[in-house]
């Protein structure tokens, strides 16, 4: 089958690669012309513009997005323009369900299937496959069901959830059709919410074994922090990276996640270079707000979301206001700065992660 790619980034320029490996052709555009160049010398045919690229489709013809967020609108309706009835346009990045709800009524109004895809897998998804959350009309998720398949991770080696036979279902094989519009984007917005938390929870699980070893570092703390009452029983310099690598095997908590934590602790047990400031790119802020829309208490991805925020010192004031009210109310000193021990010094110093 014949797809055209617009955006040809790590998710892009991978989700083509896996296409034509598997014999569809590719149409590619990007901003970047080395990428569109890159893409051509592995077999896929170039365009340099948007007009250019529809040009070399076959009706009816199938555009996929994906390129960042912010843009997808302005991309969005420079493809519309040059579309016809019956054509396709497939946004495959994160964006906010509720553009894909609008932007689907309106192409709607010309003829022109919008779907809303989801994609999931990240640099990996070239070998593993990507896993595809897909919303839209019916007619044109089951035209387009060849792309989804080959894009998507198929059953693998995944053992079958017991009480399922036949024929592998679609969500076997990493692909659904979540719904209409927006309803692709709803459930990855969700996932990512998802992600979040489980991020949070291995994160501070892990920073509490780090901290395991307080016992031994006791004497170091600060007057104006609560002594440790009881150190003989936080006396485990506990290797992390090794925890992490042992939690992969047969434990409840084993995931992807902690895969690729164990191999980033592996690959830099202190974890040098990274400041800890994490950033999001607003799919955890849709989901806490969907939750609050829908009235679904959401607790544990409202605190993982704030945790980032926090983790950027956006938090500053409010620590800067409490700060200010114990200097007020009890004439109490804030904590020196250099009292607080960066957490690699920690672990050089009790002689973990070496
Ligand atoms: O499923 C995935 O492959 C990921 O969820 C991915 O889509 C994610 O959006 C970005 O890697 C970062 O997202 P944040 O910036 O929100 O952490």
């Amino acid at each position: 089958m014949q797809l055209a790619m617009i955006g040809l980034g790590r998710m892009g320029a991978n989700i083509v690669r896996r296409l034509m490996r598997q014999g569809h052709d590719c149409v590619v555009y990007d901003v970047n012309a080395e990428a569109v160049q890159a893409l051509v010398a592995e077999g896929a045919v170039g365009a340099d513009s948007i007009p250019d690229l529809v040009s070399k489709l076959q009706v009816p013809r199938a555009v996929w997005m994906m390129v960042p967020a912010s843009l997808t609108g302005q991309v969005a309706d420079e493809v519309a323009a040059v579309l016809e009835p019956g054509d396709a346009l497939i946004d495959g990045g994160n964006s906010n369900y509720r553009d894909d709800v609008r932007r689907a009524a309106v192409f709607r109004e010309s003829g022109i299937d919008y779907l809303d895809v989801g994609t999931s897998g990240g640099v990996f998804g070239l070998e593993r496959g990507y896993c595809l959350m897909v919303g839209g009309p019916d007619a044109a998720v089951q035209r387009l069901e060849p792309i989804f398949r080959t894009i998507a991770p198929g059953p693998g080696e995944i053992e079958r959830t017991p009480g399922r036979s036949g024929d592998f279902a679609p969500e076997e094989q990493g692909f659904l059709h979540c719904g209409p519009s927006g309803a692709g984007h709803f459930v990855k917005m969700v996932h990512n919410g998802i992600e979040y938390g489980i991020m949070a929870a291995l994160a501070e699980g892990l920073n509490l074994l780090e901290n395991a070893d307080a016992g031994i570092r006791e004497a170091q703390h600060s007057a104006e922090i609560a002594p440790l009452e009881e150190p003989e029983f936080y006396q485990f310099p506990i290797d992390t990276a090794k925890v992490s690598e042992l939690w992969r095997r047969g434990s409840v908590v084993s995931s992807w996640l902690l895969d690729l934590t164990a191999a980033a602790l592996n690959q830099n047990p202190t974890l040098d270079g990274l400041a800890g400031r994490v950033s999001d790119s607003g799919e955890g802020r849709w989901t806490v707000k969907a939750a609050v829309d829908v009235g679904v208490p959401v607790p544990v991805l409202a605190a993982s979301l704030f945790e980032r925020f926090a983790s950027r010192d956006e938090d500053r004031f409010a620590n800067q206001v409490l700060s200010a009210m114990r200097l007020q109310f009890g004439g109490h000193q804030e904590l020196p700065s250099g009292d607080v021990l960066e957490a690699g010094s920690r672990r050089s110093e009790s002689g973990k992660g070496s």
